[in-house]
């Protein structure tokens, strides 16, 4: 016994039995894991200790104050982990998700204004039109007397590349024309499904990185059999072809018209985007902040070309999936679709008035300026309501640099049954962060926390409280017992300084795509026949709609919904 090794703090934490000797809980965390997670926070608490591989113990966290020292207080010290960092800097390049430390920091400062509210009032415009030419792509499969059964997914996902694409790069790859297949938005849509076969490969990534050139690398990917890593390298090469190409181009326009030369766009992919949004892409606002920025503060050229990968790979899936959580909540709950389109008419049709547009211009085809679109009450209670119980990244990780104490607003019960108020943490702890945990937490959000309900947002008279208030929704005063989201007080978009630099984009882009559809076309579940399928959201690495029937779970990802055009009835509340 005295020669056992020491115990370590985690030990003494409460948690659920290691279920396999190699996977510890991951495969249960990870796979199919909604119902397992919640159970974890129901049964133990805001920090439960859970084995990782190999037996090795990790902390998952859910409590409200641990979580503002996680990713607020003590964020130096709780890092990404080097399996993360260097495996996106080998797929993605050098950038946000790429970096540690100062460097992060550095890209942080550059890239943060980029995603100010003033250049979302400027983005709007490049997204709107998009949104209306995905719904004429919708349209145009209705048969002229009927409703008809459209799988949404890869239409919504299209979408979403397109308006990332246009906003984020300044560039079209007509993403929304499935006869146009471009080889950079089919590596985008192919490399987290590549990935995820190669998952448990991840943990190697450190070890070859420290002791192989990018020479040997690549002979070990020759040499190896295993045909995903061979098809993950090949997309790696696209992506990174693309984003030069299109960085060289931008770099060529952007000098050109600097030294007031022509002001055309040189290529295809630009001149789509449309001459009226040219240079009010992410990329460009970035380029002209660059070149007007310090010498210490400048970014390399091959931070900048990270970041291309970075935002259009980070912002797409997840974009993608709460799009589709909406659409499938508004097809199966039809009061609320009526009365979110009753608002989108009205706020539609005094924004016409307020221009002085005749009739003759539709309120369904009017755009709603940023602010506007923003204001729309119970557009953005829906909208939160769903990120918060159904947030797209459910789990992220992190490790400690060096030993700290974590302290908890709520005291978890030990093996032996004595209270914990604070935890040990040794230097090279891994902590899973649970964001679904934490946003379906009973103290912070009520009894009802799982409960999809959007009035949470909203007061008596159906107005939100002010800008980023939360006050109704979140069920304590007590700021030991609130969590540090930048988004609504929730943690979908985390917190600190590695939070989505994204989500006012991503808030944007839903709302205006929501607002669009649902103008014309109504949404209801699709006819599935006798045979009990029914569509079912599989939390793995993302959570993604598959069909489920009394045999088992489809594993192809999929949202079949009827639609149809939409009727007078359709705006009764
Ligand atoms: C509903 C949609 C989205 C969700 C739920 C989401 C969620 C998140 C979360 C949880 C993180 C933190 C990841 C970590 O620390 O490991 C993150 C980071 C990030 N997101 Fe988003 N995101 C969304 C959309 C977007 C969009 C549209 C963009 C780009 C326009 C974007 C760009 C980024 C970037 C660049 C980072 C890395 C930030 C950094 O490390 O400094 N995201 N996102």
């Amino acid at each position: 016994k005295r020669l056992a090794a020491p115990q370590s703090p985690l030990a003494r934490i409460s948690g659920p039995p290691k279920e396999h000797w190699l996977k510890g809980n991951l495969h249960k965390l990870f796979k199919d894991g909604l119902t397992y997670n919640l159970a974890l926070q129901e049964e133990f608490g805001g920090a439960v200790r859970i084995y990782g591989l190999f037996g090795e113990e990790q902390l998952y966290v859910s409590d409200p104050l641990a979580l503002q020292h996680i990713v607020g207080r003590d964020q130096h010290i709780y890092e990404e982990t080097d399996m993360f960092i260097m495996g996106n800097k080998i797929i993605l390049g050098e950038g946000l998700v790429s970096t540690l430390g100062e460097q992060h920091r550095k890209q942080r400062k550059m890239l943060n204004p980029v995603f100010s509210f003033a250049n979302m009032r400027v983005m709007l415009p490049i997204i709107a039109p998009i949104a209306d030419k995905l719904r004429a792509r919708l349209l145009e499969q209705l048969p002229s007397d009927g409703s008809h059964q459209v799988n949404l997914l890869p239409w919504i996902s299209r979408g979403t590349l397109e308006y990332i694409c246009q906003a984020g790069l300044g560039y079209s790859f007509n993403a929304l024309e499935p006869s146009q297949k471009h080889e950079y938005t089919e590596a985008i849509k192919s490399l987290a499904p590549t990935f995820l076969r190669i998952l448990l490969l991840r943990p190697l990534v450190p070890v070859v990185v420290r002791n192989f050139s990018l020479y040997w690398r690549n002979k070990l990917v020759d040499w190896l059999p295993i045909a995903p890593l061979k098809e993950l390298r090949r997309l790696v090469l696209v992506m990174d072809r693309c984003c030069r190409d299109i960085f060289v181009e931008k770099k060529r326009t952007f000098s050109r018209r600097a030294s007031g030369g022509n002001q055309e766009a040189n290529t295809v992919g630009e001149r789509d985007v449309g001459a009226r949004m040219m240079d009010k892409d992410i990329m460009s606002i970035l380029l002209r902040a660059n070149a007007s920025s310090s010498q210490a503060d400048r970014l390399t050229e091959s931070e900048i070309l990270g970041q291309m990968n970075t935002i259009v790979f980070a912002g797409f899936e997840t974009t993608t999936t709460a799009t589709c959580r909406i659409l499938h909540i508004l097809a199966t709950n039809p009061d609320v679709q009526n009365r979110l389109r009753r608002e989108i008419r009205q706020g539609k049709l005094e924004y016409r008035a307020s221009q002085g547009l005749s009739d003759e211009h539709g309120w369904e085809d009017v755009h709603l300026p940023y602010d506007s679109l923003m204001a729309l009450p119970y557009l953005d209670a829906v909208v939160r309501e769903t990120l918060r119980v159904h947030p797209p990244t459910s789990l992220l990780g992190r490790t400690t640099r060096q030993g700290t104490t974590l302290p908890l607003s709520r005291p978890v019960r030990s093996t032996s049954g004595e209270e914990i108020t604070s935890i040990a943490m040794p230097s090279g702890t891994n902590v899973i962060i649970s964001i679904l945990a934490a946003n379906h937490n009973k103290e912070v959000w009520g009894p009802d926390a799982s409960v999809w309900r959007p009035e949470r947002w909203l007061n008596s008279s159906g107005e939100r409280f002010g800008a980023n208030s939360t006050s109704q929704a979140v069920a304590t005063d007590n700021d030991d017992i609130k969590y540090p989201g930048v988004y609504a007080s929730m943690m979908t978009f985390l917190g600190g300084g590695r939070a989505c630099i994204g989500f006012k984009f991503a808030e944007m882009e839903m709302k205006q795509v929501i607002a669009s559809l649902i103008s014309v076309m109504h949404f209801s579940p699709p006819e599935m026949g006798t045979e009990g399928y029914k569509i079912y959201w599989r939390m793995d690495g993302l959570q993604v709609p598959v069909l489920r029937s009394p045999t088992g779970i489809d594993a192809e990802a999929q949202l079949p919904l009827s639609i149809r055009l939409v009727r007078d009835t359709d705006f009764a509340i």
